[in-house]
């Protein structure tokens, strides 16, 4: 099994609705992804011969999906009111809504669906909300899936 690991990175607002603390406050991080993916075997053609993927295009489709999360208030589905989503918008600030807490675990199981999403086989997917915090996916492993 061969596996490759890059990084990506964002900045991005949060807030942990219902969190008893200062994490339900509005507050912002700079997000560090590392994505670990997998495979058997490699590519034969000219350009990638002896590579699983180009770290060029993996490197690309993490930039994508961090991007998507870039200088963003990411927030729960129903965690905002209307009215303050209203204000929000008529302000021009770029929301980005998920169905679940946006919580370091939560992103980790969501860059993982949606780098899966983009055809590679992840094994391992940590999220650093600070340089001290991390929390990381690892979906069930094919092999042990198939038996
Ligand atoms: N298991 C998790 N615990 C917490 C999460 C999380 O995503 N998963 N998130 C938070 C908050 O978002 C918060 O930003 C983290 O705060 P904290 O642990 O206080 O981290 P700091 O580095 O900012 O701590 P300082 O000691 O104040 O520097 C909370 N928990
Ligand atoms: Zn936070």
């Amino acid at each position: 099994m061969y596996t490759l690991k890059t990084n990506g990175h964002f900045d991005a607002a949060h807030f942990l609705k219902g969190y008893a603390g200062k994490c339900a406050n509005l507050h912002g991080h700079h997000w560090t992804v590392t994505v670990e993916i997998q495979g058997e075997t490699l590519r034969t053609d000219e350009q990638h011969r002896g590579m699983l993927v180009d770290f060029g295009d993996l490197k690309a489709d993490l930039k994508a999906v961090c991007d998507s999360f870039d200088h963003r208030l990411i927030y729960e589905d129903g965690s905002l009111s209307e009215a303050a989503l209203k204000v929000l918008t008529e302000e021009g600030f770029s929301g980005r809504a998920i169905p679940v807490r946006p919580t370091a675990e939560n992103l980790a199981k969501r860059f993982c669906d949606e780098m899966a999403a983009k055809g590679y086989d992840v094994r391992r997917v940590e999220v650093y909300e600070t340089p001290n915090n991390m929390a990381a996916y690892e979906p069930d492993q094919k092999n042990e899936r198939d038996h």
